[in-house]
């Protein structure tokens, strides 16, 4: 058996290096598209909106030191963080450790948003290529939404189906076709697919549920400009499929009328797992009288927490995630479990306005992070920037063709894809418990 390649480093060199020609390249393009930047722009900036800029600045590349690095703290990690060459500080900002039952899993607070609980490595090598495996190839289509659906007529199959059968030329090469036919008039000025919108919201509680719920909510309007197009063009296109309860991204408000497709066995194991290995008590414990807390909530988690909607989200390394907050489902409290795979991201979280400046913490492969509480639920948080070249040597590696490792003989392809791709698993609970939203999911 061949040593397994492992690929990441580009041809260009490092991006960290003043030598390298990655380094040079960046330089050039900086000094060019900021030679007319009017500087005062900068003075309007929010703090949150300054956090952004800063690490999404692609030249010089942006400093970490500020940034919270929790798996420096696991020597395991040592390949993986050394790897890509970014590297934050397991110190920059105040955590304080939970106890935790399993020696093997960690669990850390940051003590300035209450709520927020972050586990590094929750997720195991083999889970996190499972769960690769099970975004783009069962979630990425029918009859899950994704962010292609609008402008395409998509294979029944799925798109990755398509591609890595036609890939493998096991099928016809056929094209995906654009919902609208070039030159027709019944067009929109849609944009073709690209970074999720912001779109203001009022956020859902029990008590205007029913009027949110009925309000229209019209398909998004198909782009005139979509061409005919290949699987593999379309593929570094996909930006979000949805899972569970269908939600209607124009209004930014789920859709109950579409009824409830399956979160998912895997998944809804997962998130139920990370939310019963946290002490909760050591969590929330001294927020006894907090605002913003439903009857029973934290105490009785372990028993009602229950996901029932969410996002996968898929992104290139030039994407980022604009800053917003989540405060379409009805409980404002409940967990919401958000997994790392593949390249590692900085996500910012702050406070109820954009004003509060936010916490940098660098997500890598198998991290997980919990938003839950009052405080934290409804805080601004975002993704300004994509870690390149930071796919961990776990997921870089393809077993050989006949070797032992029959089980990865497909990874090959996923391998190819996850070089330049962060995705996250963004998964919610819309009611609290004991709520009758009153429809019926057509599971
Ligand atoms: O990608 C992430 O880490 C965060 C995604 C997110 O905030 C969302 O889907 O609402
Ligand atoms: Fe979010």
């Amino acid at each position: 058996m061949s040593p397994a390649p492992t690929t990441t480093t580009s041809s260009a060199g490092n991006i960290h290096d003043p030598t390298s020609p990655a380094y040079k390249k960046a330089k050039k393009q900086h000094i060019k598209t900021t030679r007319n930047r009017d500087k005062e722009i900068d003075l309007d900036w929010t703090p949150f909106r300054a956090a952004e800029k800063k690490y999404k600045a692609k030249f010089p590349p942006p400093d970490l030191t500020d940034v919270l690095d929790l798996g420096l703290l696991d020597e395991k990690r040592e390949d993986e963080i050394t790897q890509g060459g970014w590297r934050g500080k397991s110190d920059a900002v105040e955590v304080e450790e939970v106890p935790m039952g399993k020696a093997a899993i960690r669990a850390f607070v940051i003590p300035r948003i209450p709520g927020l609980v972050v586990l590094p490595s929750f997720v195991t090598a083999q889970e996190q290529k499972d769960l690769v495996r099970w975004s783009l190839r069962d979630q990425a289509g029918h009859p899950n939404d994704t962010n292609l659906d609008a402008h395409y007529l998509l294979p029944e199959e799925g798109l990755w189906n398509a591609y890595t059968k036609s890939n493998r030329n096991q099928g016809p090469d056929t094209l995906v076709q654009p919902r609208i036919i070039a030159g027709s008039s019944s067009g929109s000025d849609a944009d073709l697919p690209g970074p999720r919108k912001l779109i203001s919201n009022t956020p859902a509680n029990p008590d205007n549920f029913h009027i949110l719920t009925s309000s229209p909510k019209p398909p998004p309007a198909p782009s005139p400009a979509a061409q005919p197009s290949s699987p593999a063009l379309l593929i570094p296109k996909l930006r979000w499929a949805n899972i569970g309860w269908s939600y209607h991204w124009g209004s930014k408000q789920y859709d109950f009328t579409k009824g409830k497709a399956p979160v998912g066995e895997n998944v809804r194991n997962l998130c139920k797992r990370a939310v019963s290995a946290v002490n909760w008590e050591q969590v929330f414990g001294n927020q006894e009288h907090a605002d913003g807390w439903g009857d029973d909530d934290w105490r009785t988690w372990e028993e009602t927490y229950e996901p029932d909607a969410g996002i996968v989200n898929f992104y290139q390394t030039k994407d980022t995630l604009m800053a917003h907050v989540d405060r379409s489902e009805v409980c404002a409290t409940s967990p919401l479990v958000s997994i790392s795979l593949g390249n590692a991201a900085i996500f910012l979280i702050g406070g109820l306005t954009r004003d509060t400046a936010p916490i940098p913490i660098l997500v890598r492969s198998g991290d997980v992070i919990i938003m839950s509480g009052p405080a934290c639920r409804r805080a601004y948080h975002g993704v300004p920037r994509i870690l390149d070249n930071t796919l961990p040597p776990h997921l870089s590696h393809i077993a050989d063709e006949g070797g032992d490792d029959h089980e990865d003989g497909d990874w090959v392809e996923y391998e190819r894809y996850m070089r330049t791709t962060r995705i996250n698993i963004n998964v919610r609970q819309v009611f609290p418990k004991g709520f009758d939203p009153g429809v019926h999911p057509a599971e």
